[in-house]
């Protein structure tokens, strides 16, 4: 049972992790901060936090647990900013959808103090974004990759996936370096390619036309590009080294693909398309079908 925990950024990611400690019965308070007063009223009425923390003193006395859920590039000035009220009991985790440059931010602003900090990312998540998007089942039987650090405690590193199992949640460890490679391939480029191909399509002088016709192929692809532009800037800025490697290798794929096409090389491209179906249902079969959850029972 934590007794106190607190929340920077009291959004979809933020928010579904305290209405899902607080579903369990394993959190007696929620204290959230954030950048926008609106939101985090808003996250007061939904009942998502308790406390609206107006001093940092006040909000980190006594906490348990400390979660970072706002833009990656905020890690290194929040975590400066709760240093100097951070007592020894207190483990910080984090959300961040990339890790190396967290933790590096994490060292900058908190020195000494680096051993209460356990990096983690839920792979779970949605396009929508704030406190009206949380929910208390995002992360049932979904990942929480933790990328502890070699100064953390076991006991730290147990606190915070315990935490994250009470939230339903399955824990996976990664180094920092290998998260951030693994998330550029899978999640990053994903993203970056939905927001790109929607921006072309948005800037045609027939943009309005081809959006009338697009379909669930359009939807399906391009759900992400929905997604919030500060979040995926930060990340795409954080990630640069990694996202490049994997930019650079869809751009040569791509043009290993536009020689096939106007070549009409249908053989190739038929080899293409086959590898990828196949690649996509074991995908599906044996590793996504694995984590799908009964829909939650305040879904509509
Ligand atoms: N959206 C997703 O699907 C996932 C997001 N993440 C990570 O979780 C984090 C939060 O993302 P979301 O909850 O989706 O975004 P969100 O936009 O729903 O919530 C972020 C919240 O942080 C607040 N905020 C901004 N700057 C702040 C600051 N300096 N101090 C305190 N609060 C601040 C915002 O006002 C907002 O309420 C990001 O780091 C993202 O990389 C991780 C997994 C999935
Ligand atoms: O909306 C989706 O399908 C996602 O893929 C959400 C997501 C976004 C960022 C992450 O770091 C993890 C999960």
């Amino acid at each position: 049972m934590l007794k106190k925990i607190v929340i920077f950024g009291v959004g979809l990611i933020g928010g579904s992790f305290a209405l899902a400690l607080r579903k369990a019965g394993a959190v007696e308070q929620v204290v959230g901060l954030g950048r926008s007063t609106a939101s985090l009223l808003r996250a007061k009425e939904l009942g998502i936090i308790d406390v609206i923390g107006t001093s940092l003193e006040e909000a980190l006395q006594d906490a348990d647990l400390v979660l970072l859920a706002a833009p990656v590039a905020q890690t290194e000035s929040i975590l400066a900013a709760i240093k100097p009220y951070l007592q020894t009991q207190t483990v910080i985790t984090d959300a961040g959808s990339i890790k190396v440059e967290v933790v590096a931010a994490a060292r900058r602003a908190l020195g000494e103090k680096i051993v209460q900090f356990v990096p983690g990312h839920p792979i779970a998540g949605l396009e929508s974004t704030g406190p009206d998007a949380a929910i208390d089942s995002l992360y049932v039987g979904r990942k929480v990759v933790l990328t502890p650090l070699p100064e953390n405690t076991t006991e730290q590193i147990a606190l915070v996936a315990r935490a994250w199992q009470q939230c339903g949640a399955v824990i996976h460890q990664l180094t920092p370096e290998n998260h951030d490679a693994v998330f550029a391939a899978v999640s990053h480029l994903p993203h970056l390619l939905a927001f790109a191909l929607v921006d072309d399509i948005a800037r045609k002088p027939h943009a309005e036309l081809l959006f009338q016709y697009a379909a669930s192929g359009f939807r399906d692809f391009t759900r992400i590009a929905a997604s919030s532009p500060e979040m995926w800037r930060d990340i795409s800025l954080a990630n640069q080294t990694a996202i490049l490697t994997e930019l650079d290798a869809y751009i040569a794929q791509l043009t290993r693909f536009r020689g096939q096409l106007a070549a009409g090389d249908g053989a190739a491209m038929h080899a293409m398309f086959s590898h990828a179906q196949s690649a996509r249902q074991n995908w599906q079969r044996n590793i996504e079908a694995a984590e799908v959850q009964p829909e939650p029972e305040n879904d509509e």
